[in-house]
């Protein structure tokens, strides 16, 4: 009997933005072309106003009305634009942890976990290890410092199984010895998942740290 073989189905995929024009009130804000393999770090920089967010939320999917923008946004062999924001399968992470507060620190984990894994106790508690936060599933996220506030809410959008990552100056707000600690945690997850990810930051350590190429805008 011929024994059959699958070969394993690879999830990592490149971010490639194609040509991306977004515009405000009839005034080009900026251009963007840029593939992002897995496991890379494109960092975006650039004045304030120059339309780092603005182009997060293109990629993402919630960009204002306001705003008119053209070019394509694609996961590997998927086109995103025609998705909601829900279906595109893109993890976010913010200045601050947005952590919810009426759950505790597992409940906000288990939230990023896919419905139908089952063994969710566990990969909640693996992910906490990861982060040097074992024992911490029922603590109530506001008695936790903003350095762990941060892990947690990494480690949710990893649980999440996100396919490719949006950064918007996620290390602003934390002191320079734990924005270190936190870049090098960020950018070794990112790796390690095989996630393309996408920086927006005012700060050039940031992008060092990141390793990737850097665009710089306005
Ligand atoms: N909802 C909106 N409606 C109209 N204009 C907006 C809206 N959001 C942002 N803008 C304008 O679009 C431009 C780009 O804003 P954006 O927030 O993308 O800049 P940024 O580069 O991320 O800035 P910062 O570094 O300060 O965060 C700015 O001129 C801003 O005032």
């Amino acid at each position: 009997m011929t024994a059959s073989f699958c070969a394993p189905l690879s999830l990592e995929q490149t971010l490639r933005l194609e040509q991306i024009s977004i515009a405000l009130a009839g005034r080009e804000l900026l251009a963007v072309d840029a593939t992002i393999s897995p496991g890379e770090v494109l960092t975006v920089m650039g004045p304030s106003g120059s339309g780092k967010s603005t182009l997060l939320a293109y990629i993402a999917g919630f960009l204002d009305r306001e705003f008119t923008a053209s070019g394509g946004v694609w996961l590997g062999e998927r086109s995103l634009l025609n998705l909601p924001a829900e279906q595109r399968n893109i993890g976010l992470l913010f200045q601050d942890p947005l952590l919810f507060p009426h759950l505790s620190v597992g409940g906000n984990l288990r939230f990023g976990l896919p419905r139908y894994l089952n063994d969710k106790r566990q990969q909640v508690t693996q992910a906490l290890e990861q982060v040097g936060l074992a024992g911490f599933e029922s603590r109530d996220p506001a008695t936790l410092s903003g350095g762990q506030q941060s892990r947690v809410a990494l480690m949710r959008l990893l649980l999440s199984k996100p396919r490719a990552v949006l950064l918007d100056e996620p290390f602003s707000k934390l002191d320079t010895a734990l924005r270190q600690e936190m870049r090098m945690l960020v950018f070794s997850q990112l790796r390690e998942a095989g996630l393309p990810a996408l920086l927006v930051t005012h700060d050039h350590e940031d992008a060092n740290a990141a390793g990737g190429p850097v665009i710089e805008l306005g």
